[in-house]
């Protein structure tokens, strides 16, 4: 661990601290955005275009930020974004942030690259939150299958099917330090025989990977033809789960998401590590709300730091938020107590900044308290978000 002159008091803190102390290329792996990393900026610097429009002399004296997902009650918007490899952040990797995320209530996302099998993450949880699982749709749709079936079995609320990765992304700090992570750690999730396909080489095998052939075998593995009707529509052959769909922009496809039957979309662009260039998350956010129409439930990711971004995400229509950086950022810090550390600042600052705004509840979060000066259409255009009318509904029961 790093040495460090105080103690980390938001999320910027963190960072610091894990970039101090993670190894140079697994620190570049986690912070690295495609290309210029455009996307991966402006992610974050995005939200500052969106002020906050306070109200005052409103009852906060008791600020809840409960909310339903998935038609279960949630103690906190706030969620565990997808990511690959946290044993890259420390030793207990995936089972220190399942128990940071269970602990908190927060839901977690699993990716299916994970360090540890999705079997021992979710067994941290003791029922106390809900775990989705991260899904990449292969070639062989076997490999694919018998990870849905495993998720299942092992109580996993939802499939996540991430879409906005046909080939990795180019991340060019990876290319420069030559990433290739660790032949220690293992991609446990491949390691179950009922996933390993002899003919295909689908099992990602970390003590046989170089930094030439990572980021191939990914592309190799995954199906590049994976379309609405061959990817979701076969989805829903094999499973009853709720399926959402990860890295939405548009309207479009959160029309097409409605049309094949999904239960919500994330919108996305991978924390900038995809296709570079793209719209912040935060300013895709209202095209994918106004097109849901409250058909389906809408989520974001990107760019997270602040639990002020995450209120003006929820005022913008999301029902909850999921980050990603900032977790792996707290888990090099110190393990589950960095993880945990890194989901209690932000939500103590999106009550503060609930409490602050006039708001006492997520029901109260509507449109009316973001304001766009650059681009008045949020606050004089009436936004048509789902967060607002839901949320009013949902304040009404609370
Ligand atoms: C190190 C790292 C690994 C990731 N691995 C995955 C993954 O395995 N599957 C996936 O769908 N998204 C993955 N993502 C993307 C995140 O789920 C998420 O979309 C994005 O990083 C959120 O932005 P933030 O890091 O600014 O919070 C990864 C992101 C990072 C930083
Ligand atoms: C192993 C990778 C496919 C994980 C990923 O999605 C990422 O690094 O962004």
């Amino acid at each position: 661990m790093a040495t460090y002159a105080g103690v980390p008091v938001c999320i910027k803190d963190l960072e610091n601290i894990a970039r101090a102390s993670m190894p140079v290329d697994a620190w570049g792996y986690y912070d690295s955005g495609a290309n210029s990393e455009q996307t991966k900026l402006n992610n974050t610097f995005a939200f500052d275009e969106y002020r906050l429009h306070p109200r005052m002399l409103r009852d906060v004296s008791a600020i809840s930020t409960e909310t339903t997902v998935l038609g279960q009650r949630i103690r906190t918007p706030l969620g565990v974004a997808p990511c690959a490899m946290h044993k890259l952040a420390h030793s207990e990797g995936e089972l220190a942030t399942s128990r940071a995320a269970a602990s908190h209530g927060s839901i977690m996302i699993l990716s299916t690259y994970s360090t540890t099998s999705l079997e021992r993450v979710i067994a941290q949880g003791g029922g106390a939150t809900q775990y989705w699982m991260q899904l990449y749709v292969y070639r062989d749709r076997a490999v694919s299958e018998s990870i849905v079936r495993r998720a299942e079995k092992a109580g996993f609320k939802a499939l996540v099917l991430t879409v906005d990765a046909p080939i990795l992304g180019r991340r060019l700090v990876d290319a420069r330090n030559k990433f290739n992570p660790p032949a220690h750690l293992h991609l446990e999730n491949f390691m179950d025989p009922s996933v390993v396909n002899q003919a295909g080489g689908y099992v990602p095998d970390l003590a046989k990977s170089t930094a030439e052939t990572f980021g191939a075998t990914f592309g190799a593995n995954g199906d590049q033809s994976l379309s609405w009707e061959n990817g979701i529509a076969w989805l829903k052959t094999i499973t009853t789960l709720p399926i959402i769909v990860k890295g939405i922009l548009t309207k479009e496809d959160t029309e097409l998401a409605i049309q094949y039957g999904c239960a919500g979309v994330i919108v996305s662009n991978h924390g900038g590590r995809q296709l570079d260039g793209t719209l912040a998350s935060i300013d895709a956010l209202p095209q994918v709300v106004e097109a849901a129409q409250d058909k389906i439930e809408v989520y974001m990711d990107g760019g997270i730091r602040r639990g002020s971004d995450i209120f003006k995400a929820l005022a913008l229509g999301a029902r909850a938020v999921f980050v990603a950086r900032p977790v792996l950022w707290g888990l090099a810090y110190k393990g589950e107590e960095g993880a945990r550390l890194a989901l209690e600042l932000l939500q103590s600052e999106l009550e503060l900044t609930m409490a602050l705004a006039g708001t006492a509840n997520t029901g109260q979060i509507d449109e009316s308290f973001v304001y766009q000066p650059t681009n008045r259409w949020v606050r004089y255009k009436p936004a048509p978000a789902q967060g607002g009318r839901r949320r009013r509904e949902l304040a009404a029961k609370l």
